[in-house]
């Protein structure tokens, strides 16, 4: 039983912060939607910059190592990259399936991502201690993982950007 302590019974113990990397990946879609079909690019360095500075103060606030949390915030941006511009691949090759709606990136979809930020400076906090044995890590996040394509319903293109985001959440990364 102390194996397992009751706040992070097996099993269970990287699905919020999985499921936060999930819930980003999937937030990638409207990013993509807010972006098609404008002279606005997939990649602005300048916001990604704004993410990284607020996620290293985050990160500092609450006890975290600043590189390791900056280096997981990297792979959440580049796996929201890659979604984005598969779905504009997507869009161009079917433009039947392109979005009819298109959010506002600075109003609604940023807001959205920057609480998402928050989250995860959280979860990386709670889970700082299982991460740190790096056999379970592997074992939770690989469950954390199958739960979370599931619950969330990825296909292809968000299941391997959820696998590249889930990354660099155990040892060696982290
Ligand atoms: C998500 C966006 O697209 C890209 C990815 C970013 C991110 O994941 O935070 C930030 C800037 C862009 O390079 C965005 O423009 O907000």
């Amino acid at each position: 039983a102390a194996a397992h302590p009751a706040e992070h019974p097996p099993g269970v113990g990287l699905t919020a912060l999985v499921g936060l990397s999930a819930e980003r990946i999937l937030l990638a879609d409207k990013v993509a939607a807010a972006k098609f079909g404008t002279t606005t690019p997939i990649v602005d360095p300048v916001r990604e910059q704004q993410v990284l500075d607020q996620a290293a103060a985050l990160a500092v606030q609450a006890g975290l190592d600043t590189t390791d949390t900056v280096t997981f915030f990297r792979a959440q941006i580049e796996m929201s990259k890659v979604v984005q511009q598969g779905l504009f691949d997507r869009w161009t090759a079917h433009p039947e399936q392109a979005p009819t709606e298109r959010p506002d990136l600075a109003t609604e979809v940023r807001p959205e991502l920057d609480r998402i930020t928050s989250a995860f400076i959280a979860q990386l906090a709670a889970t700082a201690k299982l991460r740190a044995t790096e056999r379970r890590c592997h074992l939770e996040r690989a469950v954390a993982v199958r739960i979370a394509a599931r619950l969330y319903d990825l296909d292809q293109l968000h299941g391997q950007a959820l696998r590249g985001a889930a990354e660099p959440v155990c040892p060696r990364h982290l």
